[in-house]
């Protein structure tokens, strides 16, 4: 109970109408930028993909229904802000100086180290001194992302769930440079959204995709032997150990593009070849086939699901 009330009043100390800045229009960008629109920040998005831009507004669109629905169809988001004012809340830039007065950017871009390398320094000369990074990465170590500015103290990560919208939790990084003041007011905007932090060490994958992108990675190696086709591959996860979704559908979810490159930033920094994508996954990657968002990977979607990609997964 006393961490509750701790965590209540680290809220109530964050600015409540203060900027915060997205990097990356993206899945998961789109839904960081639901969650905090929702709790009544102004929300800067910047993606340097014109075609991104261009479908992100119909997709948080399609987020704010599909969170509303599945919160049992009320007008009022989780954290408070009606649904319609939140869609007005968000703008749409190519430019990362729009975000210059943000006092929070979670970084949502894909999940390559030069990209977000190049993304931070730049961040680091536009934003105010007070400003927090918070990264997104699935698997860079924060530490190394920190080491990219002039403000380690002020970096750290967020691992969002896909789709974060609909997740109550949190993975957060502390990086050994990271400050107490900033994951004190990290948690107070985690908790302005209405999801609580589970803080971990920083390491590579963290808790969440040093398990989960192996887990994934042999399912596809298991479906490329041929030992099972995809359905039972994942009926035997939701059947036999009751997941609420099997691996292969939780794969095409999160990405396989993101999966592979998440598993090659595994392998680069614990030097562990059982983090290589296996053939089958290498395959879809290369041939674009990267899951719900291209329309198909393990299996072939519907035309609307790449509006909404919603749904259960984690990442
Ligand atoms: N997909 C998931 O389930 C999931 C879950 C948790 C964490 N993550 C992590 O979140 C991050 C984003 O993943 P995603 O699934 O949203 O990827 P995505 O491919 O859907 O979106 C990434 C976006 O980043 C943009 N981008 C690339 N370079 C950029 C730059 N220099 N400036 C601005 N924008 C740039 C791309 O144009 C793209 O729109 C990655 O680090 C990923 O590992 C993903």
């Amino acid at each position: 109970m006393g961490d509750q009330t701790d965590v209540q009043q680290t809220a109530r100390a964050v600015p409540a109408g203060s900027l915060v800045g997205i990097v990356g229009a993206g899945t998961m960008g789109t839904g960081v930028a639901q969650c905090f629109a929702e709790a009544g920040h102004p929300v800067v998005v910047v993606d340097n993909d014109p075609g991104a831009l261009a479908s992100g507004p119909a997709r948080l669109h399609a987020g704010i229904r599909t969170a509303t629905l599945l919160r049992g169809g009320s007008r009022q988001s989780r954290a408070g802000a009606p649904a319609s004012r939140a869609e007005s809340l968000v703008t749409w830039s190519a430019e990362l100086a729009d975000m210059a007065a943000a006092v929070l950017v979670v970084e949502c871009a894909r999940e390559d180290e030069d990209t977000k390398e190049r993304i931070l320094r730049e961040l680091d000369r536009i934003c105010g001194p007070e400003a927090i990074f918070a990264s997104n990465t699935s698997c860079i170590p924060v530490s190394r992302l920190g080491s990219f500015t002039g403000r380690p103290d002020r970096v750290i990560g967020t691992h969002f769930m896909n789709p974060a919208p609909l997740k109550d939790a949190v993975e957060v990084i502390r990086a050994p440079e990271t400050s107490d003041l900033t994951l004190e007011r990290t948690e107070g905007f985690l908790a302005r959204v209405g999801k609580h932090a589970l803080v971990v060490r920083d390491a590579p994958g963290f808790v969440t995709n040093r398990v989960l992108m192996l887990t994934l990675n042999e399912a596809a190696a298991v479906l490329g032997e041929g030992t099972a086709d995809a359905e039972t591959v994942d009926r035997v996860f939701q059947d036999c150990f009751g997941h609420p979704m099997g691996p292969l559908r939780t794969a095409d979810l999160i990405g396989l593009d993101t999966i592979a490159d998440s598993l090659e930033v595994l392998r680069r920094h614990t030097g562990e070849d059982r983090f290589r994508p296996c053939p089958l996954l290498a395959r879809l990657v290369a041939e674009g086939k990267v899951g719900r968002k291209s329309g198909s990977g393990f299996y072939q979607y519907a035309p609307q699901h790449l509006a909404a990609r919603g749904g259960t997964g984690h990442g």
